[in-house]
């Protein structure tokens, strides 16, 4: 199993897919979102799996793809805002460092009216995401071995905090030999 450096979770409008790609770019590793892995493996958009097969059929997919992406993708990996709903992908993260991508209500929705449809917000996203929020957090929180705000911060922010949170390193950048001052 080669698992990635960082697992983001949260949910819809916390960044986890813009952040999780800068953040990627930042360290020199691969991106990758288990939402576009299920859209090439259903051959169909998300809203569409919802719509015909069912949100069942979507988190068995997910978790599918979360399965697949742990053991082949070492970067960054973003998830979809309910992938924690299912058991059996909480398992999988399992001592993984999965980060909590956290924000608030007013946020997401700013941030989430203006992107491309989610099925689970089609009708008042308000009150869907809130509720949708009360039932998840308590499951984000568990995964989660960092928690970041992002309401105040813009995308690349949110990803120096997580490089802080994590101590993560750019993949390229040379470990330092032990006793390199005093030789030089
Ligand atoms: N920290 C941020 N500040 C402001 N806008 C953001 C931030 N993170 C993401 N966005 C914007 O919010 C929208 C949803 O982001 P996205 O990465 O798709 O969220 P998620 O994958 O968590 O649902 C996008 O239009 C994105 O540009
Ligand atoms: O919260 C959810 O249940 C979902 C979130 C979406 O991903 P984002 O969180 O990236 O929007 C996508 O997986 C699907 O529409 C279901
Ligand atoms: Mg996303």
């Amino acid at each position: 199993m080669t698992a990635p450096v960082v697992v983001l979770v949260g949910p819809p409008g916390a960044g986890k897919s813009t952040v999780g790609a800068l953040l990627a770019e930042r360290l020199g590793v691969g991106y990758r979102d288990t939402d576009a892995d299920i859209v090439v493996t259903a051959g169909k958009p998300i809203a569409e799996i919802f719509i015909e097969d069912g949100e069942g059929h979507f988190r068995a997919l997910e978790r599918e793809a979360v399965r697949t992406a742990l053991d082949t993708h070492p970067g960054v990996l973003s998830l979809g805002g309910g992938a924690i709903m299912d058991d059996g992908t909480r398992k999988l993260l399992t001592g993984l460092p999965v980060v909590f991508l956290d924000v608030e209500l007013a946020d997401a929705v700013k941030r989430v009216g203006l992107d491309a449809p989610r099925p689970l917000l089609a009708v008042n996203p308000r009150k869907q995401w809130r509720e949708l929020m009360e039932r998840r957090r308590p499951l984000y929180t568990e995964v989660a071995r960092a928690v970041i705000a992002t309401g105040d911060r813009p995308p690349a922010a949110v990803a120096d905090a997580i490089v802080d949170a994590l101590e993560l390193r750019p993949a390229a950048e040379p470990a330092r030999p032990a006793g390199r001052e005093e030789q030089a």
